[in-house]
């Protein structure tokens, strides 16, 4: 007898927005070094205080990726034109305690932070007497936990209000998708109580289609960067941060990059050979290339090349993307008039060194509509529109 199928996994959309130009936003308590990182991370030059809501408008600016590959393929096409991937990222001001309730600038800060899509946490793990704290005491896991306590406060009245709106409805009746929706919200409302974020619930595909309408706060995924001395960054020890590790697997464990705020601005300061020298003697590097794609990979995005003496180009797409959708990026007639995507792998292309010889190698190989992209595929997309706009 045939062995019986196996049925295949049931694909989930990804939990948040469908779209390929995602934000990161940086969050945290006041005074943490949030500006401090979004200056240097795209070098905009909003000036740092030590003043707590020095940033009270969210700032936004878009930082390229930095990527080997790119730079890899740019030296082999010597393109005219090279556009590497980008993330946008927001600096939000700081949050407090009673943020939920309107404590501080409470809900104007998170209502910037339900228009991101992936949150930086930074944690203040240096000991400064002159930079001050609002709860007067660095203990960045009880920060951690007042932060993380105030989304979840946001996202119950959120949700609570999507309840009590369909109830209102119940005299009249309420119809099936409505039930459906109450259903969810319910079961959403039961897990917030449970003191544990959206995002580590087991939802069905139809779930997660209500959660991406929510768009709730504890939906969206973290990058937990923790804030340290010069000193302790050089001699890679911290006294906080093992607790913050220990905190961060208890709940979700999620990315943990610990960096130096004070290292990254002193060394940017510097000329290039000299910040080489530097790093070099101290032992360390920048991690602001890191933060950077770390963030863009945890708010689920990836990208494919184009590459040719014309034009090296990334164009980035959320995981999972088939090449008909990969295709649309370019242009909607590419999706509209798919035939293939004729695909080379990365790693193939500078292994034997040309195009010409990964064709003749057998390694350009064509792909049809159900081809899932993966992060660095160069792809070259045949199509076909005819002048009545039908395939
Ligand atoms: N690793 C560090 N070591 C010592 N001082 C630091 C470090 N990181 C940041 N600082 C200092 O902390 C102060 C506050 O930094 P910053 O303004 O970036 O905080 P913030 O989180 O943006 O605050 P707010 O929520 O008020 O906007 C600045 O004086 C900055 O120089
Ligand atoms: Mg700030």
């Amino acid at each position: 007898m045939a062995p019986k199928k196996q049925e295949a996994p049931k694909e989930r959309p990804l939990l948040g927005r469908f779209k390929s130009n995602l934000k990161m936003g940086i969050v945290g308590m006041p005074n943490v070094g949030k500006s401090t990182l979004f200056n240097l991370l795209t070098k905009v030059g909003v000036p740092a205080e030590n003043f707590p809501f020095c940033t009270i408008d969210p700032n936004s600016a878009r930082v390229n990726i930095p990527d080997d590959r790119f730079n890899w393929l740019c030296s082999l096409y010597k393109p005219k034109s090279a556009v590497p991937a980008f993330l946008d990222i927001m600096d939000i001001a700081g949050l407090v305690r009673g943020a939920a309730q309107g404590e501080g600038l409470g809900n104007a800060f998170l209502s910037h932070i339900a228009a991101v899509d992936g949150i930086y946490h930074v944690c203040r793990a240096f000991e400064d007497a002159d930079v001050i704290h609002v709860e007067d005491r660095v203990d960045p896991v009880a920060d951690l936990e007042i932060i993380h306590n105030e989304l979840r406060a946001k996202d119950r009245a959120k949700i609570e209000g999507v309840i009590d709106s369909i109830n209102k409805l119940k005299s009249r009746g309420l119809k099936k998708e409505q039930l459906e929706e109450l259903e969810c919200a319910n079961r959403i409302l039961e897990h917030l109580n449970k003191e544990v974020d959206v995002r580590f619930g087991d939802w069905s595909a139809k779930d997660v289609e209500w959660l991406n309408e929510y768009q709730l706060l504890t939906a969206k995924p973290a990058v937990y960067l923790v804030n340290m001395s010069e000193h302790d960054f050089a001699r890679k020890k911290n006294k906080f941060l093992p607790k913050i590790h220990e905190w961060v697997q208890a709940h979700g464990g999620e990315p943990i990059i610990p960096f130096s705020a004070a290292f990254e601005n002193k060394i940017f300061e510097m000329p290039d050979d000299e910040k080489d020298k530097y790093c070099k003697e101290a032992g360390v590097i920048s991690m602001l290339p890191k933060i950077i794609t770390t963030g863009f990979k945890a708010i689920h995005l990836i990208y494919f090349f184009t590459a040719g003496e014309d034009e090296v180009k990334c164009w980035q797409i959320r995981q999972g993307a088939k090449a008909p959708q990969a295709a649309g990026t370019i242009h909607t007639d590419f999706e509209r008039g798919f035939i293939c995507a004729e695909v080379m792998k990365f790693d193939e292309l500078k292994e034997i060194g040309s195009e010409n010889a990964v064709k003749a190698a057998g390694k350009y190989r064509q792909q049809g509509k159900e081809y899932v992209v993966t992060d660095g595929d160069i792809i070259y997309f045949k199509f076909n529109v005819t002048s009545s706009g039908k395939k």
